[in-house]
């Protein structure tokens, strides 16, 4: 069994990938574009260790290249086979934190001897893959996995289980990027300080009535929900739905976010008969006659 919620039915495992990973599942809807990326160590509550946030990377980036799918699906496998517990994430896992970062066990593909903190290489992949990206929030999400949250583009919690909580600096960690600064854009100044100084746990409710969180569900009906978007989601225009995701990080993204949606900008371009012209009149030495094309306003 994947997870309790997971109905087999819907989704074919990633063949290619999903056998070769340790630390985490990904399947496809067998009738949507949509994939399923899930934490699968639920009996530490879905802690990510090194190895667990190259596999993550690696299933982002494959799901990134299929043209055919427009939504991510990221969740958490349970519930805990120790105590029925449920978890999307709870974050880096402590007990293999060394003094530079997170330790490799050794036998890994990437192993190195350095601790690893890469995890905000995943966050911006998250950030910037073309498609949608939705937290399924089936449980706890903790540290460094409600970071992952908030930097996904929406976020759907379990009623009965989902619960929101940082924790960063009772273990003296601190995402200063899209963890913090990201989640005050989101529900404000005052609220996000408070969700890092006080360390309260937030129930699916609260978590929407702050803004941090799309909508609530019963548990039972979580990944039936998410399918759900997934395929409204696959029903627009993969262009528009392109653009507008990086039109909505690009105020906060700088020169990065700027870079990002005029590579889409020029690709658009790239694609007119004035482009073209532009490209044959070099390929065969002749000056470009731009004299069809009008100055648009
Ligand atoms: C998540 C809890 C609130 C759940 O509480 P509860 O339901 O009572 O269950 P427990 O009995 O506590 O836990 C069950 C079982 O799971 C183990 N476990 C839980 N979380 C972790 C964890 N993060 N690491 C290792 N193990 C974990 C727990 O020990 C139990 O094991 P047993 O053997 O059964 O006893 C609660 O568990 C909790 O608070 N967990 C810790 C949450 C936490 O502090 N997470 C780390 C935050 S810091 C972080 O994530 C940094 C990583 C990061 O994102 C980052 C930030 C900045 C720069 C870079 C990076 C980066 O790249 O990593």
């Amino acid at each position: 069994m994947v997870s309790e919620l997971f109905d087999a039915e819907q989704w074919e495992p990633v063949d290619d990938l999903n056998d070769d990973f340790r630390d985490i599942t990904y399947h496809r809807a067998v009738d949507s574009g949509t994939v399923r990326i899930a934490f699968d160590r639920p009996e530490v509550r879905n802690a990510f260790r090194p190895g667990t946030v190259d596999e993550l990377y690696d299933a982002l980036e494959h799901a990134k290249r299929q043209t055919d799918v427009g939504c991510v699906l990221l969740t958490g496998n349970g519930p805990s086979p120790k105590d029925g517990g449920w978890a999307f994430c709870s974050g880096g896992d402590q007990t293999i934190r060394g003094d530079d970062g997170y330790q490799y066990e050794g036998d890994e593909a990437r192993a190195s001897e350095q601790g690893r903190l890469h995890i905000l290489e995943v966050q911006r992949l998250i950030r910037h893959i073309p498609k949608v990206v939705v937290c399924v929030v089936p449980g706890w999400a903790v540290g460094g996995g409600h970071s992952l949250h908030v930097v996904c583009d929406m976020t759907l919690a379990s009623a009965e289980h989902a619960k929101f909580l940082q924790t960063d600096p009772d273990v003296a960690s601190y995402d200063a990027g899209f963890g913090s600064a990201y989640l005050a854009k989101q529900i404000g100044q005052k609220k996000a300080r408070e969700v890092f100084f006080l360390g309260k746990t937030y129930s699916a409710d609260e978590a929407a009535e702050m803004g941090m969180v799309n909508d609530v569900v019963p548990h039972d009906e979580l990944e039936e929900t998410a399918l759900e978007w997934g395929e409204l989601i696959n029903e627009k225009s993969p262009t528009a739905m392109r653009m507008l995701k990086y039109a909505f990080n690009m105020t906060d993204d700088g020169m990065i976010g700027q870079q990002v949606f005029a590579g889409e900008a020029t690709r658009l371009g790239y694609m007119t008969d004035e482009a073209k012209e532009g490209r044959d009149a070099f390929v065969e030495s002749r000056d470009p006659e731009f004299d069809d094309y009008p100055w648009h306003y």
